[in-house]
């Protein structure tokens, strides 16, 4: 049996010490971080998210400016959003919730997200940081799986890691940070010809391809370390809807060393370094006030 990568319960762990961090703080600053999520129209996971989200920053102490727009706002409108709270001194995080309705194209609003305030790590600066190993801000959700599989002390260096998926959001990001930890890495999307050959050869496998049991039990190799990214909202047998991920968990569990579930796993990871880099983005703007 396989061990379980518990993502709830360190995420619980990172926002006690977040918001002890937090409360000491907000003394000498004068005020709690903040942070700006928006919301176009409808979407199953981004919904989750902004939920989970929300209850979170309360949890810790950080204000949310949640804001949900109606999916016919225009290009325009948002970008007038995003430079009023570029320009709000109480806001130190802005997020832009992916994807966008089809009439809105992404790219250009995410260069108008100030650099400071990106706490997704999407704007080409962030993401030139990335690529060459400097600090600053990092996607939330390959900057949680890399927490995860450090308090689990598994080892990273000089494994055979397989990403599928190459989105900004998570694939890309997640392979430059299995990269800067000195695996071998190699990356998956939809016109791989052969994805089982490469999954089986993976010892660290991450799987973020929005596609529920993409990877089956044939596709992984005994002893891996296996990380469900996928959130995939479905019909169960019941008629019931529940939330999957790309991992067919009950065939692949038994035969690795590590997995991660879904729920329980990612998500809440995600929500953490969200949160974390909200605090460090705030501690970046707040510095003066401390000394
Ligand atoms: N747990 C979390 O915190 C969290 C955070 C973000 C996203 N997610 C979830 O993770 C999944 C991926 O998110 P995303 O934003 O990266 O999605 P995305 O932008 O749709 O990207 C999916 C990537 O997977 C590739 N892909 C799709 N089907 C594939 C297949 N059959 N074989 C190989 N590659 C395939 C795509 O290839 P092409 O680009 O070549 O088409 C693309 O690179 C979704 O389920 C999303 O809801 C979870
Ligand atoms: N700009 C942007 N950044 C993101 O990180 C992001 C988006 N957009 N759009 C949607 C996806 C999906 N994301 C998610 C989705 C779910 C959880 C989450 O908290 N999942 C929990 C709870 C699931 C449930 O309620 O059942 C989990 O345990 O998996 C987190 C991030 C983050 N994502
Ligand atoms: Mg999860």
């Amino acid at each position: 049996m396989a061990n379980v990568l518990d993502g709830k319960a360190l995420a619980q762990k990172i926002r006690t010490q977040l918001q002890q961090e937090i409360q000491s703080l907000q003394v000498k600053v004068g005020r709690p971080p903040g942070l700006a999520v928006l919301m176009v129209g409808e979407n199953p996971a981004s919904a989750v998210y902004v939920r989970n989200k929300e209850r979170a920053c309360e949890q810790v102490g950080i204000v949310s400016f949640g804001s949900h727009f109606p999916a016919n706002i225009s290009q325009a409108e948002l970008t007038e959003v995003i430079h009023s709270l570029n320009n709000n001194p109480t806001v130190d995080g802005i997020l832009l919730q992916l994807p966008l309705p089809p009439h809105l194209n992404a790219i250009p609003l995410l260069y108008e997200i100030s650099p400071d305030k990106d706490v997704d790590g999407l704007h080409p600066a962030n993401m030139g940081r990335l690529v060459r190993g400097e600090a600053g801000l990092r996607s939330c959700t390959p900057a949680g799986v890399m927490q995860l599989l450090r308090e689990y002390n598994i080892e990273v260096a000089g494994k055979d890691a397989v990403v599928v998926g190459a989105s900004i959001l998570v694939g890309k990001p997640m392979a430059l940070m299995l990269l800067e930890a000195e695996s071998t890495v190699s990356i998956a999307h939809i016109k791989t010809r052969d994805l089982a050959k490469l999954t089986c050869d993976a010892e660290i496998l991450v799987v973020a391809a929005g596609y529920p049991k993409l990877i089956t039990p044939q596709m992984v190799k005994p002893g891996a370390v296996v990380v469900d990214v996928g959130i995939n909202r479905i019909t169960d047998y019941e008629g019931r809807s529940v939330i999957v991920g790309d991992v067919d968990f009950a065939g692949v569990e038994p035969l690795v060393d590590y997995i991660s579930p879904v729920p329980g796993g990612v998500g809440p990871m995600t929500v953490a370094m969200l949160l974390q880099n909200t605090l460090w983005s705030y501690k970046q703007r707040v510095q003066y006030s401390l000394q």
